[in-house]
């Protein structure tokens, strides 16, 4: 017998289009079997046309998806295994949340009622009304109510907290915790709001149109770039000849994002120059990746004629 392997999900040269959009392009990764990995990246980066082709909700144009070893494409086994909780998710115009739960117990062959319950309460989901009257925060409560109770053993979440109020994003965070330890699964989610998840994730995919950037775990990442703050002139002296991901400024004072940790001799430039060398946060890093190595924009464009060539071209392949 073989020894099922580390990963849940493999993806070969993943790639989607529609028409000449390419929302997925070539696309290679894994995602680790009972981990929670956050999908990241800007708007339009293809977080969920590729947890659509993994939940079988979407077909690819080519390439290879295997999960648990199977293409899930009209694969039952598979597919019922799986949750993939939407932002836009829809309901029947009549259903209520009886109605909803009802059809969840019976997809989901681990269901969890007494957690479904807890979770409705913690909530304050309402049972009267209609879902379609429900506001964006108890439409996205409910999505996390059957993402979680139905205890799928591999779960995506897209964008799961839209119109949550504070409270309530604190309530998901700690239970989805406390499940995953008690009840370890897969679990895939996307979100913008990196520095309020972080703690959640072990590991990181970043996409940026439609194309892989990194995937590694979260504790790799976090030593993956350095800042450089000081005078516009200083930053720009240093910034030349590095891989500069992006660039801050405000009057004087600029920020450069650079491409991997800082050295001893990128520490002894710095200092040379009076500049300060810290440490960049996941959700820094992430946006830095979408500057394309560019400026903030907080400046005309062509008003900077003294852009240094990293910066003006970009230095990531
Ligand atoms: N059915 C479709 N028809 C045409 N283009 C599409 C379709 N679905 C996705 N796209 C395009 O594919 C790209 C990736 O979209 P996708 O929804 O996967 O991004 P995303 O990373 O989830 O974005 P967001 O963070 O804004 O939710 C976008 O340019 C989008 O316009």
């Amino acid at each position: 017998m073989t020894a099922p392997t580390q990963n849940a999900i493999e993806v070969r040269s993943l790639t989607r289009t529609h028409g000449s959009v390419r929302a997925l392009d070539d696309v290679t990764l894994a995602f680790r079997r009972d981990t929670i990995t956050g999908l990241l990246g800007r708007n339009g980066a293809g977080k969920t046309s590729l947890m659509s082709i993994l939940s079988a909700q979407d077909r690819q144009t080519s390439g290879e998806v295997l999960v648990e070893g199977e293409p899930p494409f009209e694969h039952a086994r598979v597919v019922e295994r799986m949750c993939f909780i939407r932002d836009n998710q829809r309901y029947p115009d009549d259903y209520k949340l009886k109605h909803v739960l009802r059809g969840a117990r019976i997809g989901f062959p681990e269901w969890d009622q007494a957690l479904a319950d807890e979770l409705v309460s913690l909530f304050r989901i309402p049972e009267k009304p209609v879902v379609k009257k429900f506001s964006r925060g108890q439409l996205s409560a409910l999505g996390i109510v059957i993402g979680l109770a139905s205890r799928a053993p591999i779960t995506f979440f897209d964008e799961p907290y839209l119109g949550l109020d504070a409270t309530a994003r604190t309530h998901f965070y700690d239970v989805l915790l406390r499940d995953y330890a008690e009840h370890p699964r897969t679990i895939v989610l996307s979100t913008h709001l990196i520095d309020e998840m972080e703690q959640l994730l072990e590991r990181v995919v970043i996409l940026d149109r439609g194309r892989l950037l990194r995937d590694a775990d979260v504790d790799e990442l976090r030593g993956a770039a350095h800042q450089a703050t000081g005078r516009d002139a200083d930053v720009a002296a240093y910034a030349e000849g590095r891989s500069v991901l992006s660039r801050h400024r405000i009057g004087g004072l600029a920020t450069a994002v650079i491409d991997g940790p800082p050295s001893p001799q990128d520490r002894a430039a710095a200092a040379e120059r009076g500049i300060d060398i810290g440490s960049v946060g996941l959700q820094e890093l992430v946006a830095a990746y979408g500057f394309d190595g560019a400026d903030t924009p907080t400046e005309r464009p062509g008003a900077d004629t003294d852009r240094p060539a990293t910066i003006a071209n970009g230095a990531r392949s």
